[in-house]
């Protein structure tokens, strides 16, 4: 197999460090055609379902991709801004942002957003931090929580460039962070921020993607992360057992998956006579379809239609100073040892 072409060395006083910040990605735009496209790259992706690979294929191309891309591009319509898709401006907005925050801290680090699915792709920003004579990366996931259906993943996606290339930078890679004291306080500083406006809830529900219940039974440790993160969130809240809970969005197919389902616990709470449920998602560090459709749209009119009186959604982190600060600590913490320029 050829390699990619190499660029000219720099020499080592121009050498640089970056961090690569990747997210899942989206379509190109909110058509079933771009949709099937980036369906047909996420779905086949064996980290993500776990199937025999011809039954899968056969399923995927027979059924999935000729049924779900419309429904799925009316969705990303309802969501989609002038921008483009809200998970990619966030995530572009957040690396400009950390790129600012490194070099108030004295860093000289270029660090810029990378998508698993879609574009901007892994290999085509791995090649142009290559070509500006970028020799260390930092790779960092907007996923706090580690799954083998994500951050392992992403891991693949770098891989898969790596052994298209001579002559490799050095690598690093954070796992997780879902129990950081400082992801943990930019979550609590955005529901403290929305409770100081609208006063507190009678339920505080934190919504994470789900999983194949079965991922986890095979070792996946994702579930346990999730309630690891509420637990702390909660308890930094002072909040009581009883006025918070977790639970599991975003299920695809038939199988199990994670429990509590998120939109029957919103039924149900409002079944219950609920007053106010405030949902927030903690897996997701940026605001996108999942989010602003699924809970901010769907969740709401589920919990309203079945008896609910008041339906709160809490933004996901975006571009807060608390996680812009939290993820600089993060970088900053990962980065120790390589030559960014600062003390
Ligand atoms: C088998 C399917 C899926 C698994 C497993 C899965 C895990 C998983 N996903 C996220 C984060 C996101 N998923 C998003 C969209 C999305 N997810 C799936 C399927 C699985 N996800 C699909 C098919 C889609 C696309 C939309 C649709 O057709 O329903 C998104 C939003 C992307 C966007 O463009 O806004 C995010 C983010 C996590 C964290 C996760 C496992 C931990
Ligand atoms: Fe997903
Ligand atoms: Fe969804």
């Amino acid at each position: 197999m050829p390699f990619r072409p190499e660029p000219p060395a720099v020499s080592p006083a121009d050498e640089r460090v970056a961090v690569l910040w990747c997210n899942l990605g989206s379509p190109d735009e909110p058509t079933a055609r771009a949709v099937r496209a980036y369906l047909a790259d996420f779905l086949g992706d064996p980290r993500v379902v776990e199937i025999p690979k011809l039954l899968w294929s056969l399923i995927l191309h027979g059924i999935i991709l000729r049924t779900r891309p419309a429904k799925s591009a009316a969705k990303y319509a309802s969501v989609w801004t002038p921008e483009g898709s809200p998970l990619k401006e966030w995530t572009r907005k957040q690396a400009v942002m950390l790129t600012g925050w490194l070099g108030e801290r004295g860093h000289r680090v270029k660090v810029v957003e990378a998508m698993r699915y879609a574009n901007p792709s892994i290999a085509s920003q791995l090649d142009a931090l290559k070509a500006e004579g970028v020799t260390r990366v930092l790779v960092l996931q907007a996923y706090p929580q580690y799954s083998a259906t994500t951050t392992a993943s992403m891991i693949d996606a770098v891989n898969d460039w790596s052994r298209e290339v001579r002559r490799l930078p050095e690598f690093r890679f954070v796992n997780q962070y879902h129990d950081d004291p400082l992801y943990i306080e930019a979550l609590a500083a955005s529901v403290e921020a929305h409770w100081k406006h609208h006063g507190r809830p009678d339920q505080l529900v934190m919504s994470f993607h789900g999983i194949p219940a079965r991922n986890v039974q095979l070792g996946d440790p994702y579930q346990a992360q999730c309630l690891e993160t509420g637990r702390l969130l909660a308890e930094r809240l002072q909040l009581p057992i009883d006025r918070h809970r977790v639970t599991f969005q975003s299920r695809f197919g038939r199988a199990k998956w994670l429990e509590p389902y998120t939109e029957p616990t919103l039924r149900a709470l409002g079944a219950a006579g609920t007053g106010r449920v405030d949902v927030m998602c903690p897996g997701f560090p940026a605001d996108c379809l999942e989010t602003l459709e699924e809970i901010a749209m769907e969740g709401r009119d589920a919990f309203l239609q079945s008896g609910g009186k008041e339906f709160h959604y809490i933004p996901c982190l975006n571009d807060s100073h608390a996680w812009i600060t939290a993820l600089a600590g993060i970088a900053e913490r990962n980065l120790l040892g390589w030559p960014t320029g600062a003390e």
